[in-house]
């Protein structure tokens, strides 16, 4: 599959944020969107993932027959992990892990033991998310995009909060991912690195 943006441009009032993005996306392949700070990693890495609308241009997921896959199936292709989108605070992890097996956005088959031996945390079942630490909640939020088996997986900014430990996992479970199309805005070259290609946001300025 793929993931085509053309002349993708966005606006917030008077500022333009990405001006004239176009790229083809590949599974398969790894791709790192990096730029300074305010530079439009975040809100270029939502358009592209179909989470917000571009202010011109448009993006389509490609089937690998180049056909378009119709929009209201693109939301079901898409894992994406990042800080500003929030776990439910008031679940526990069983009740979240059951949440997400009804959505169809984790395989039905995972049990909550598979899920922390997968992200190496044992934590107390009875803890609402709420109540756990924010490297913790990183690595829930990224355990659930990595367990997710949708073809994209969009991650922002994914070590954030992770300790060294942290940071080597999630190393490996991206090596085991690579089948999948992976987007990563960063600027922590440890994570740009993972990826195969580099995309630098001020290109489209
Ligand atoms: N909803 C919004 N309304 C107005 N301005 C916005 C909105 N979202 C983002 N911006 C602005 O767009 C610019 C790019 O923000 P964005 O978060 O995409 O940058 P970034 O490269 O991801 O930054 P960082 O590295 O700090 O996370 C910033 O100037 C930001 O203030």
């Amino acid at each position: 599959m793929k993931i085509l943006a053309e002349h993708v441009e966005k606006k917030f009032r008077q500022e333009w944020v990405v001006r004239s993005f176009s790229y083809s996306f590949e599974s398969g392949q790894s791709y790192a969107l990096t730029g300074p700070n305010g530079s439009g990693k975040s809100t270029l890495l939502r358009i592209l993932a179909q989470y917000s609308l571009p202010s011109k241009g448009q993006v389509s997921f490609l089937h690998d027959n180049q056909s378009k896959i119709e929009a209201d199936q693109c939301h079901a292709l898409v894992s994406y992990a990042a800080p500003y989108v929030e776990l439910i605070e008031e679940f526990t992890l069983t009740e979240l892990l059951n949440f997400l097996v009804q959505l169809k956005a984790l395989p039905s088959q995972i049990s909550l033991s598979q899920f922390q031996d997968y992200i190496e945390l044992q934590p107390d079942k009875s803890k609402f998310i709420k109540n756990y630490s924010s490297g913790m909640r990183q690595k829930i939020k990224l355990g659930l995009a990595l367990l997710g088996e949708r073809p994209f997986l969009f991650l922002d900014e994914p070590t954030t909060n992770l300790d060294e430990k942290a940071k080597k996992w999630f190393y490996q479970k991206i090596q085991e991912n690579r089948d999948r199309l992976i987007v990563i805005a960063s600027n922590e070259e440890a994570e740009i690195t993972l990826c195969e290609k580099r995309i630098s946001i001020l290109d489209f300025k």
